[in-house]
């Protein structure tokens, strides 16, 4: 097994960085190899770089170890022996690096921000330890990669802007701007990208933060009058990972803030990415200057997935969490549940859960009905007028009870506009009896909006762009 190790780790050093080797890989103890099972079992000092490794290495250390056993071998990660390696306390990383304190602005410390001490930062000779601390810091998820991002026609421009961004931060995009509805992966997409820039062992400082967050530091900085070091933070950051960038509307001095920064970041070729439920142009009560600079990298959509993308989510998703699942099965929920990721996700642990309960370890289609009876019956494949008007609501995020209402500011009339004309279009209802599921409207009234959207489309790109999502929702 020795042997097996030491050729493994050579292996290794042949396609990672040294700082990788270093970092992750070193560290590991092969503890023994049962033969009877064809198992390897590798200890690691800690449970984050036990996840890391996992998540990471595992399949390559596999395939290495299979080459070398001749047959099959599973590689099972163990935390190393509880008293000689504990797991780290996540709440002081520092301590254990005898390095000075770095608290980001919405630490519990009650200090607002200092700059880092250089030497806290994770350089090419960086130490294991010193990753970690980084990735404290971050506030990374490390669930959240490259490898377990499904990819299909409608992320595959954004995935290849944010691997492109991942290798070459602060100089191909920037910002980067991604923008798409709820639950299609804006979030994961970000995290894979702060992941694997740490992971490479470059020394960026990295930090994701919701924009709401952002909002929160502004606050303090506020109470405590401190916004120089509010500004030291957020402006020697080499990543800023910002999250729904549409929570700042109408938060003017957070908006100045964020402004400064991104001025100040960018100048120096440091990356910020972006994230958003709509693109730039069409995002409310946010300063026109902002908004211009948001545009001025590159702005990449991900769009609600397409069948097949759907299925191929859930059988990877299915698959991580050790739940057989026979492709007819994945099929007949992606079929039924159409809008985002999130759901699916929802569906397959409410599925795999009520398998679990009843005793049924093979996952068919009768039970999937079973399981999703609620789900079902709201989207049952049909379109009908209450889903169209449940999905623009959700789209340009209004009420439902909107769409029946007699309020007519353009921020509702409109949606309701796009809603009708998607009645007209999507199903077989007469312009009457739409105009009755409108809150009682004249037939004319439904009819000006099918033209005028309809005109509208074909001048406006944008315009043309969120009808082609809504219809993808709809139509699955
Ligand atoms: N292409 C994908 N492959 C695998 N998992 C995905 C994919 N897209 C989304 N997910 C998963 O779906 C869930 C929702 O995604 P995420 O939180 O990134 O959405 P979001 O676009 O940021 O939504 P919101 O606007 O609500 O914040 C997460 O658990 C994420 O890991």
């Amino acid at each position: 097994m020795k042997d097996f190790w030491q050729t493994c780790v050579q292996r290794l050093e042949q396609d990672l960085p040294s700082q990788q080797i270093s970092a992750w890989i070193r560290p590991l103890v092969p503890l023994a190899f049962d033969e009877a099972q064809a198992v390897l079992r590798v200890s690691a000092p800690n449970r984050f770089k036990l996840d890391w490794v996992r998540k990471n290495f595992a399949h390559q250390i596999e395939t290495l170890a299979t080459e070398w056993y001749e047959r099959p071998v599973q590689v099972v990660f163990e935390l190393a022996g509880a008293g000689a390696s504990p797991a780290p306390a996540r709440s002081g990383p520092a301590a254990r690096l005898g390095a000075g304190p770095e608290p980001g602005p919405d630490d519990a410390s009650g200090q607002a921000a200092p700059a880092a001490p250089a030497a806290t930062r994770v350089n090419s000779g960086a130490s294991a330890a010193a990753v970690e601390l980084a990735h404290d810091r971050s506030r990374l998820n490390t669930d959240l990669t490259f490898d377990n991002f499904v990819t299909g026609k409608a992320n595959q421009l954004a995935r290849a802007a944010a691997l492109q961004v991942a290798e070459n931060p602060g100089v191909s995009y920037n910002p980067l701007f991604l923008y798409g509805g709820v639950g299609l992966g804006k979030t994961h997409l970000i995290h894979a990208i702060g992941n694997a820039l740490l992971a490479s062992g470059k020394g960026a400082r990295i930090r994701y933060v919701h924009a709401d967050q952002y909002v929160s530091d502004v606050v303090k900085a506020y109470q405590r009058k401190a916004f120089d070091e509010f500004k030291r933070y957020y402006h020697s950051l080499d990543l800023l990972l910002i999250d729904d960038i549409q929570f700042f509307a109408g938060k003017n001095r957070t908006q100045e803030e964020f402004f400064y920064a991104f001025e100040a970041m960018v100048a120096q070729r440091k990356q910020i990415i972006i994230t958003s439920d709509t693109y730039p142009k069409e995002l409310a009560n946010i300063d026109s200057r902002l908004i211009s600079r948001f545009d001025s990298g590159l702005t990449v959509a991900i769009e609600p997935p397409e069948l097949e993308m759907r299925v191929a989510i859930l059988l990877r998703k299915a698959q991580t969490e050790g739940v057989t699942m026979p492709e007819e099965v994945a099929f007949f929920i992606a079929k039924h549940l159409r809008s985002n990721v999130r759901e699916l996700e929802g569906a397959l642990r409410k599925v795999s859960a009520y398998a679990r309960f009843h005793g049924r370890e093979v996952l068919t289609v009768d039970v999937c009905k079973d399981a999703l009876k609620d789900l079902l019956s709201v989207s049952n494949g049909q379109i009908t007028v209450e889903n169209i008007q449940k999905t623009v609501a959700d789209f340009y995020k209004i009420k439902v009870a909107d769409m029946y209402s007699k309020r007519r500011p353009a921020n509702i009339a409109m949606p309701r506009q796009v809603a009708m004309y998607l009645a007209k279009e999507l199903t077989q209802k007469s312009l009457p009896e739409i105009g009755d599921l409108f809150g009682g409207r004249d037939h004319t009234t439904v009819l000006h909006a099918v033209r005028k959207i309809a005109d509208a489309r074909s001048k406006q790109t944008e315009l043309n762009h969120a009808l082609h999502v809504l219809e993808q929702t709809l139509k699955g």
